[in-house]
């Protein structure tokens, strides 16, 4: 059965249908399946959760949005101005859920403009070029001005090696040592794809969106508990001592 919150517009595409969690682990926190079988998710599949992917020009930072959302790979660089994004729909766990995916321009011109998109995102994906290690060395300033506009360890960040069909063997293993290492400092999960053959392009969005979507689970549940901890608590209506003053009606307190 389709939940009552799904939104207007056609059902979400197949593939998009997350129902297990995907890699790492196999199943959802336990309070968020239960909301979800209950249909007590909140607002969560009415709102979009916004994921920022950020990294330096020609990384491929288009081509992996691409991929994953118009199923495309196109050769020639056409470089971003500022800011685009793509909304993607899903449905987690029979609720239905979207991601707002913001794709920022790497050159540098550009970077102020594409900046003052970074606030309030619940990802970052930080994407280098396996190719190009100097890429990889940059995504620490990129990760940091990122974070920067968001609260405290309310993102979950990603770091991302693009044109995996470009290497092979020992370059490919040497590139992804220091990427892991780098990762694990960021405390970020570490991924290496391709737009050009789709390699994990799928498999590492649908882990983001259900990665998002459980927090956002948790966060609402979390905040419809603490306002109604404080309607319990609050010092709303207090009781008199049963005097004979406090019988009397205020109104006939005179003479
Ligand atoms: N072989 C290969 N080429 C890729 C891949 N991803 C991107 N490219 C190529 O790399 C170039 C740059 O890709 P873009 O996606 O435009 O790079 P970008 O990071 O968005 O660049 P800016 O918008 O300037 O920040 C293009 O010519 C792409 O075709 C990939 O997985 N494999
Ligand atoms: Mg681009």
């Amino acid at each position: 059965m389709r939940s009552s919150l799904t939104p207007l517009g056609p059902p979400v595409s197949r593939d998009r249908i997350i129902a297990t969690f995907p890699k790492l682990k196999e199943h959802f926190h336990g309070q968020v399946s239960a909301a979800c079988q209950r249909r007590n998710t909140g607002t969560v599949g009415l709102n979009l959760s916004k994921v920022v992917v950020v990294g330096d020009l020609y990384v491929g930072k288009t081509s992996l949005i691409h991929r994953f959302c118009k199923n495309v790979f196109d050769r020639d660089y056409k470089a971003t101005i500022g800011v685009d994004f793509e909304i993607e729909r899903f449905e987690i766990a029979g609720i239905p859920y979207s991601l707002q995916i913001w794709d920022t321009a790497g050159q540098e011109k550009f970077k102020c403009i594409a900046s003052a998109y970074y606030r309030g995102a619940q990802a970052i994906i930080t994407a280098f070029d396996l190719t190009d290690m100097q890429t990889l060395e940059h995504t620490r300033q990129w990760l940091e001005d990122a974070l920067r506009e968001n609260e405290p360890g309310s993102c979950f960040v990603f770091l991302v090696g693009t044109k995996k069909d470009l290497l092979s063997g020992a370059a490919c293993e040497q590139a992804e040592v220091e990427a892991v290492h780098l990762a694990n400092e960021m405390q970020a999960e570490y991924w290496s794809v391709s737009a050009k053959t789709g390699e994990n392009v799928k498999a590492f969005f649908l882990r983001v969106a259900a990665l998002a979507f459980e927090q956002s689970v948790l966060q609402d549940l979390e905040r419809r508990d603490s306002s109604r901890l404080q309607l319990g608590t609050g010092d709303l209506i207090r009781t008199l001592p049963e005097t004979q003053e406090s019988k009397r009606p205020s109104s006939l307190g005179c003479c």
